[in-house]
């Protein structure tokens, strides 16, 4: 079977995201004919690139900084033509056009924003809060929202609603509600917006003229920063730029796009041509957000005005954007959700990362007052991992790392250069090292349940397996006893979500368990991270170098030739894509297709975008539709159909990325008994069909 996605797969706008820009025109003081025509040519640009927002500047029609020319009659007339003619203008353009300009309303001057939409003007928002200090003189001029004479105004020849109390509603684009505020408003301690975002507003477009100062910058960063993360909204942000009076301040035309406490677009600042920067915004993440973040319905619950339907006057518009069948994704999406790309971000998160297990082990033993740790060393990445945080934790503790019991336990599918690097790790690292042959223990368990592997049929089954891998938790717990020591556990996050453990008398056990809420992808990075740093000397370093160079396997079965029995990514899938599919169906609670459609952006071109560094060359691939739709549906069944059971029981340990963990006790409670069936039905659905699975 082929994929034959139906359309709206690939079109950014039918997968719940609204293509957004801020443009920053030259302006021509006083000139409001000139401003219209600058307007118009960036509308008929955003529209060719199906932008559904495009906000400009505040004033933007007349000028910012023009001072008493403001009262100037002819200035105002001047205004309301260009109005008229600029909405005549883009008249065809499928898009929202919000833009600044000084209106009358009996007898009262406004500082506004005007929503234009296919020739119709919408509604016109006035500024609640004139800044009247230091710099800024508007009370001289204008009268606030809250002065405002009358709820409509005519203008341009139409008359609509006027008032700091509409959202914009496009009802044929599910969950696009516009809400407006001009440039102060933000800077106060209860913006306009966030009422409008409890209301319902989902993007917020702030029309700013605001004078460049030193450092001032970084501070209209963080506003919009903040103001999209607590208001779970998108916050367009424009700043009037070249062109505005230099009489006595500086321009520098500022504009950013953020969605989430994301930015993902700004200009470069005190450019000289006219700028504009575009991004899809995520409307369908941020309305699942809300809904998830239940104090955000709380607070609008408690806040006066917030809710109240007479509060609010909604305008209702119908976008009626072209429709073509890709419009492309005007953002990046992160490969490794949860390994940034960026090394000075990736630096401070495994430091980080570091902490919080090494601290919850230090915790747990200061508590328990078990002085010494038991853990099985196999020569692979997630018991390499924790045993450098139980190195750590020993560290902290002010105890010896002879305290570290560790143990090369092989059996059956041992191969002798994972248990070489188990060696030169423990050796290296000065903990307390043994080797136990499980072969013994394992023929006897076998006999006993009546296996014929034990009289050397080659029947590796998953019996043969778990009998391996119990072995070996059932000596680590005796062990462990015995020595008055608590058994630190390895299993990953990933591993967790995949079911890839063995239940119970088996890794998926232990006393606490550092990795229980570390994807995979992560811990390459971090065992990369610390082999680099070497913090325990070169001879560390060099054994996790080795780790990192060996192929992920369980080693349960026997290899034929070169190379391990199994490869774990063979059958559950890339780790890369499973830990992208896990972030967002768990940390957003996405649907299925919208993860292929995200995935398919991130990594269909190896060469586009930004891979994390130290990231090996040979890691750094590609996966088209087919693939990515394949192992989805690995993950789907996985995840939602069959190891639900295994994450009910899972043992203690520290939650670690906001990407989500999935203990039962915390950020995933879910029936074991449910089935994957309505994920993988609504991949299908919105796919086709994708190709058969593997076996799981
Ligand atoms: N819903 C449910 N509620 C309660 N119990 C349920 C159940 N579904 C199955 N079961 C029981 O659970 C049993 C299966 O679970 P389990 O015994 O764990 O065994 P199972 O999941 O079938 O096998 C373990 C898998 O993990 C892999 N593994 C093991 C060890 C380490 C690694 C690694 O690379 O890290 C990978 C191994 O290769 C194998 O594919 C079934 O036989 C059934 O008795
Ligand atoms: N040969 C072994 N000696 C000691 N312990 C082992 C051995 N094989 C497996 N284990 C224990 O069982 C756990 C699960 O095995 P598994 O092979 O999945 O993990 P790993 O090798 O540490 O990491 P990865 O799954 O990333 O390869 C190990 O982390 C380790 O604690
Ligand atoms: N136009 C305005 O409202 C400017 C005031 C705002 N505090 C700023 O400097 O950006």
């Amino acid at each position: 079977m082929t994929l034959a996605p139906p359309p709206g797969f690939f079109n950014a706008h039918d997968q719940g995201f609204v293509r957004c820009a801020v443009a920053a025109p030259k302006v021509t003081l006083a000139d409001p004919a000139a401003n219209a025509e600058a307007i118009a040519a960036l509308a008929e640009t955003a529209a060719a690139d199906h932008v559904a927002v495009l906000l400009t500047p505040e004033l933007g029609l007349s000028g910012y900084a023009i001072d008493d020319l403001l009262h100037q009659d002819a200035l105002l007339n001047a205004v309301e033509a260009a109005l008229a003619a600029l909405a005549a203008r883009t008249a065809a353009l499928g898009l929202m056009l919000l833009v600044g300009a000084p209106l009358r309303l009996q007898g009262r001057l406004h500082n506004c924003a005007v929503a234009l939409h296919r020739g119709r003007v919408l509604g016109v928002v006035p500024k609640s809060y004139l800044p009247n200090y230091r710099e800024f003189y508007e009370a001289r001029w204008f009268a606030p929202a809250a002065a405002a004479a009358a709820t409509e105004i005519t203008v341009a020849g139409q008359t609509a609603p006027f008032g700091a109390d509409l959202i914009f509603e496009a009802e044929d684009v599910p969950g696009l509600a516009v809400a407006l505020e001009i440039c102060e408003d933000v800077w106060v301690p209860v913006p306009p917006s966030a009422l409008a975002c409890m209301a319902g507003a989902t993007v917020v477009a702030n029309l700013s003229a605001s004078n460049a100062t030193v450092g001032k910058s970084e501070f209209r960063h963080a506003l919009c920063e903040v103001s999209s993360a607590r208001q779970i909204c998108a916050y367009l942000y424009s700043a009037a730029g070249e062109g505005e009076s230099t009489t006595d301040l500086a321009w520098d035309g500022q504009a950013m796009i953020y969605d989430l406490g994301e930015m993902l677009a700004e200009t470069p600042r005190f450019a000289r041509a006219p700028q504009m920067i575009t991004a899809d915004v995520d409307i369908e993440r941020l309305q699942a957000e809300r809904l998830r973040a239940t104090s955000f319905a709380a607070c609008a619950r408690e806040t006066p005005g917030a809710t109240d339907p007479a509060r609010w006057r909604r305008v209702r518009f119908s976008l009626d954007p072209v429709r073509v069948r890709d419009v492309g994704l005007r953002r990046a999406v992160a490969r490794f959700p949860f390994v940034p790309a960026s090394s000075e971000r990736l630096d401070a998160l495994c430091a980080e990362a570091y902490a919080i297990q090494t601290d919850g082990l230090r915790q747990r033993l200061e508590a328990s007052g078990v002085k010494r740790v038991v853990i099985g060393v196999s020569g692979g990445l997630d018991s390499t991992q924790a045993l450098l945080v139980a190195a750590q934790a020993m560290e902290r503790l002010g105890r010896p790392r002879s305290d570290i019991l560790a143990y090369t336990l092989p059996a059956f599918a041992t191969s002798a250069k994972t248990k070489a690097t188990a060696w030169a790790l423990m050796r290296a690292l000065g903990v307390t090292a043994r080797e136990v042959d499980m072969t013994p223990s394992c023929v006897q368990m076998l006999r006993d349940i009546g296996h014929p592997a034990a009289d050397g049929a080659a029947q590796y089954d998953l019996a043969y397996e778990n009998v391996q891998a119990g072995a070996r938790t059932s000596f680590l717990f005796r062990a462990a006893g015995h020595e008055g020591a608590l058994v630190v556990g390895t299993g990953d996050l990933s591993e967790a979500a995949l079911g890839w453990c063995t239940y119970g008398v088996g890794d998926h056990m232990s006393h606490y368990n550092p990795n229980a809420s570390i994807p995979k992808t992560l811990i390459q990075h971090l065992i990369r991270w610390e082999a680099a740093r070497a913090g325990f000397g070169a001879e560390v370093s060099a054994a996790l170098r080795d780790v990192l160079a060996t192929e992920i396997s369980p080693e349960l079965v026997p290899g034929e030739g070169e190379g391990p029995g199994q490869r774990t990514e063979d059958f559950v899938g890339p780790y890369a894509l499973q830990d992208f599919n896990l972030y967002h169906v768990t940390r957003y609670g996405m649907r299925p297709s919208r993860v292929a459609f995200l995935a398919w952006h991130a990594w269909r071109d190896a060469q586009a975008g930004a891979w994390p560094p130290g990231l090996p060359e040979d890691q750094r691939r590609a996966y088209d539709l087919e693939e990515i739709a394949r192992w989805l549906r690995v993950f789907l069944s996985r995840f939602f159909g069959t190891s639900q059971y295994k994450r009910s029981a899972m043992p203690n340990g520290p939650k670690l990325s906001s990407g989500g963990a999935l203990s039962p006790r915390g950020d995933w409670r879910a029936p074991s008994d449910a089935g994957p069936a309505v994920w993988l039905a609504e991949l299908e659905a919105r796919l086709g069909a994708a190709g058969s699975a593997p076996p799981l």
